[in-house]
């Protein structure tokens, strides 16, 4: 049977591309759907334009610390002129992909993509045949089913922002809350965060989220915990929100963070027997679903691991040599980091504080307070802390780390984790001094010793 291609991919995010590129390369005939902008949320909506709008907002941090300590004068940052600039280099990123693609041959197909059998690939009302099927549909911001829900807004809507409101309300004290939040009071809005749960960040170790909740409400963040949001209303000057607990704030902007839920409707899915849940579709560990030759890849998969972008470009890089025959191996992930850009950030890899906790025979924790410690390496950032997780073998099993420089940091974290290195690997290397970095390796060293 001859497919017009030997593999579609339904989605054009990381979850896909990268697959996508490297089956070209070697020769196979791709076609790629997307719906929306090219190469997905990450790209457009996600990652990057949210990277790109925090990055200043560390000098103005770090700016704030040598202030308090009576050194420097304080910085400032026009969320307006930010935004322009951030329209002007996101928006370039999807036409340099779509010209990549051209490059490769790689057929982009726009429009909605949707199983019609085991082959064939609906695209709007025309059809494809496929040899192979990738799913890379990924996530959407779920949304309360409460009164006024028309008057919440997304993720992507607050990163399009081109004046920054002067009330707004996060509801949720998630990632995506916790690190836009960062932002808004540092340019004077009034933010208030409402979260359901009795903690921030629940993923992450208490200490550390305490750390960052604490300085958050010194620089005027409004944390309202234990409250579930019932309903908005729009006032003849701003908005209402009301919890069911009797919380009221008045606010300008509603930001509704409180998840995000896989794209798996109306794909045909159900047809084929492609067996999904409220967390993705299912997979076996070889990422194929119930129909072997369809494959399910990023943050629309149901999986325990965090849904990140280096995640899904694993998986789809795995997907890539499995069909090519170069890996026929199950997948294994390798320890995935995962970081809060809040300030200071907080980062964490592997065996988590929590874990260690609760299985003491194995392993240990040691904490080190590193900006106590080392002051002129962490530039002033007192409050920066480690907790290193060690096993048995006397090798790194697990981080978190809370600085500002953690986003860097953990990486190396990862690089000994996998590397599964040991004080005497560390002993024989020599790093740059002075710097953080450096004074990490040192405490880890201490650590495994
Ligand atoms: C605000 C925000 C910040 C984030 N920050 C980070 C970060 O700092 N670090 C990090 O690692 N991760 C971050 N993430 C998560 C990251 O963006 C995702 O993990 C990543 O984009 C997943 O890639 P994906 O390809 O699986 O899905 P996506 O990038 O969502 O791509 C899926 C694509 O499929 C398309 N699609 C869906 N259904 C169809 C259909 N039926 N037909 C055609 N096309 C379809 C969609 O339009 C979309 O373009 C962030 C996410 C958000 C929302
Ligand atoms: N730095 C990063 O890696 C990064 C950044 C942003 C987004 N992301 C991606 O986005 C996801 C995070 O999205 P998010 O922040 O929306 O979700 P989240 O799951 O991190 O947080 C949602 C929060 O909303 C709360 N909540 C749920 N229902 C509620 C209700 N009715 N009222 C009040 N609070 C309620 C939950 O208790 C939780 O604390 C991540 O899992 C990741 O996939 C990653």
């Amino acid at each position: 049977m001859t497919y017009d291609y030997d593999i579609v991919f339904i989605g054009s995010g990381h979850a896909s591309w990268h697959a996508a590129v490297t089956l070209a390369q070697s020769g196979k005939k791709v076609a790629v759907i997307e719906k929306d902008m090219t190469a997905g949320t990450c790209t457009n909506y996600g990652c990057n334009a949210k990277f790109l709008l925090d990055s200043p907002f560390e000098f103005l941090d770090g700016l704030d610390r040598y202030e308090r300590a009576g050194i420097g004068t304080k910085g400032t940052i026009s969320w307006e002129e930010l935004m322009a600039f951030k329209k002007r280099e996101i928006p370039t990123y999807a036409p340099f992909m779509e010209g990549m693609f051209a490059q490769m041959n790689i057929d982009l197909l726009k429009g909605y993509g949707k199983l019609r059998d085991e082959h064939t690939v609906a695209v709007d009302d025309k059809a494809i045949t496929a040899d192979y099927i990738v799913l890379g549909t990924g996530q959407r911001p779920a949304r309360l089913n409460i009164e006024g829900k028309e008057l919440l807004h997304d993720s992507r809507a607050f990163l399009e922002l081109d004046s920054l409101p002067n009330r707004i309300t996060f509801v949720g004290a998630g990632i995506i809350s916790m690190e836009f939040a960062t932002m808004a009071v540092k340019l004077g809005s009034e933010v208030h965060i409402v979260e359901f749960a009795d903690k921030a960040l629940a993923a992450y170790p208490e200490n550390d989220v305490r750390t960052v909740v604490d300085k958050l409400r010194a620089e005027g963040v409004q944390f309202h915990f234990g409250q579930a949001v019932e309903k908005v209303e729009a006032l003849e000057a701003g908005l209402l929100l009301t919890t069911a607990q009797g919380l009221v704030i008045e606010t300008d902007y509603v930001l509704d963070a409180t998840g995000r839920i896989p794209n798996v409707e109306n794909l045909g899915l159900e047809d084929l027997g492609i067996e999904y849940n409220r967390s993705g579709i299912v997979v076996n560990d070889y990422l194929q679903t119930a129909v072997p030759h369809i494959f399910a890849s990023g943050d629309v998969v149901d999986k325990t691991i965090p849904r990140l972008t280096p995640t899904a470009s694993f998986e789809s890089d795995y997907i890539a040599d499995f069909i090519l025959g170069v890996n026929e191996k199950p997948i294994s992930y390798p320890v995935v980091p995962n970081l809060v850009f809040t300030f200071p950030r907080i980062a964490q890899v592997g065996v988590t504080v929590a874990e260690a906790k609760a299985d003491p025979d194995n392993y240990k924790i040691v904490e080190v307070p590193f900006g106590q410690q080392i002051k002129f390496q962490t530039k002033l950032e007192d409050e920066a802390r480690f907790t290193l997780i060690v096993n048995k073998n006397k090798e790194l099993a697990g981080a978190s780390l809370l600085s500002n420089e953690a986003g860097e940091m953990i990486n190396l974290i990862t690089l000994m984790i996998n590397q599964k290195l040991k004080a005497a690997d560390l002993s024989q290397m020599i790093f740059a001094f002075p710097g953080t970095s450096n004074a990490l390796i040192n405490a880890v060293k201490t650590a495994l010793s």
